[in-house]
């Protein structure tokens, strides 16, 4: 069976973070695993209280990985300071990690910071060169390359603007220009994925979803295009499945294939 690590912080209501990230593993068939860099109190209604995990045992965790079930490949999702995702930089280094995807997490959708303002440029120093792709939404894609995005013009100018400093693939989603569809780079390549827009308000952690089913792809030794291929198509059937819970924005269903 092949392997899976993901490197995040928690949801008690199951939705996003690390428990999206299990459940997305275990859909396609992938033996999850999972690190806590954060404990957070929140639901489909927002973040209420954030308590970082000490470094000794963010390093602990990932030592006891590594150094047991290696993964076929690893995410990385809420980092939020720079002491936390220097410990991660070193330990993916001391271990050779590889088939890295970087979920730059930056704010939830209920408008909660989940990086601290100073650890910005950590994440993208220290976090990105370690990556084989990073999957920023909109915003993201704007706080890394210094402009604004309005159409697909801009999203492709924005990945060749981050690629400046970064060679890895870069996967602009276009969630939020309400249902644009999502942009794949490298190396001046550009390949587009459609979104197929799901009328809902129940989409908390579709960009765990999708990232986390992107490493279960790589893990299986899927190429990248077809690993994202797979993964916008589980996102989109995840969405589309109609499960509709909480008060606020809902879960999607990650199980809606078993
Ligand atoms: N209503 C929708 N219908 C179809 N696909 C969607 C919808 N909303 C989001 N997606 C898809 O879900 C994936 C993640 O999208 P998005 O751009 O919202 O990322 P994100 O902002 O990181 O997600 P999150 O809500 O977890 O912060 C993308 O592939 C996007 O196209
Ligand atoms: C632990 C954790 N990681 C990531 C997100 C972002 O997901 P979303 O933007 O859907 O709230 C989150 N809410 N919680």
């Amino acid at each position: 069976m092949n392997t899976a690590l993901t490197i995040a912080g928690t949801d008690p209501s199951g939705g996003a973070g690390m428990q999206a990230d299990l459940k997305t593993f275990t859909a396609m068939k992938v033996y999850g695993m999972c690190a806590i860099t954060a404990v957070l109190a929140q639901n489909t209604c927002g973040v209420r209280l954030i308590e970082n995990v000490s470094i000794p045992m963010v390093e602990a965790q990932l030592d006891c990985v590594f150094e047991d079930i290696f993964p076929d490949a690893v995410k990385i999702g809420m980092v939020s300071s720079i002491p936390i995702i220097e410990a991660i930089a070193g330990k993916l280094r001391q271990y050779g990690a590889k088939n890295v995807v970087l979920d730059t997490v930056m704010v939830s959708t209920s408008g909660h910071r989940l990086i601290d303002e100073d650890a910005q440029s950590a994440l993208t120093q220290k976090l990105m060169p370690l990556s084989d792709i990073i999957t920023p939404n909109l915003p993201e894609a704007e706080a890394l390359c210094g402009f604004a995005i309005t159409d697909k013009a801009s999203q492709q100018r924005a990945a060749e603007k981050i690629a400046e400093g970064y060679g890895g693939y870069i996967l602009i989603k276009g969630g939020h220009f309400d249902g644009g569809d999502d942009m794949l780079y490298k190396d001046g390549r550009v390949r587009w994925y459609p979104t197929r827009r799901v009328e809902t308000h129940n989409t908390h952690g579709t960009g765990c979803t999708l990232s986390s089913a992107i490493t279960a792809g790589l893990a299986k030794g899927l190429p990248m295009e077809e690993a994202v291929e797979r993964a916008k198509e589980y996102i989109t059937g995840a969405l589309a499945s109609g499960l509709d819970l909480g008060k606020g924005n809902g879960p999607v269903d990650h199980c809606f294939a078993l």
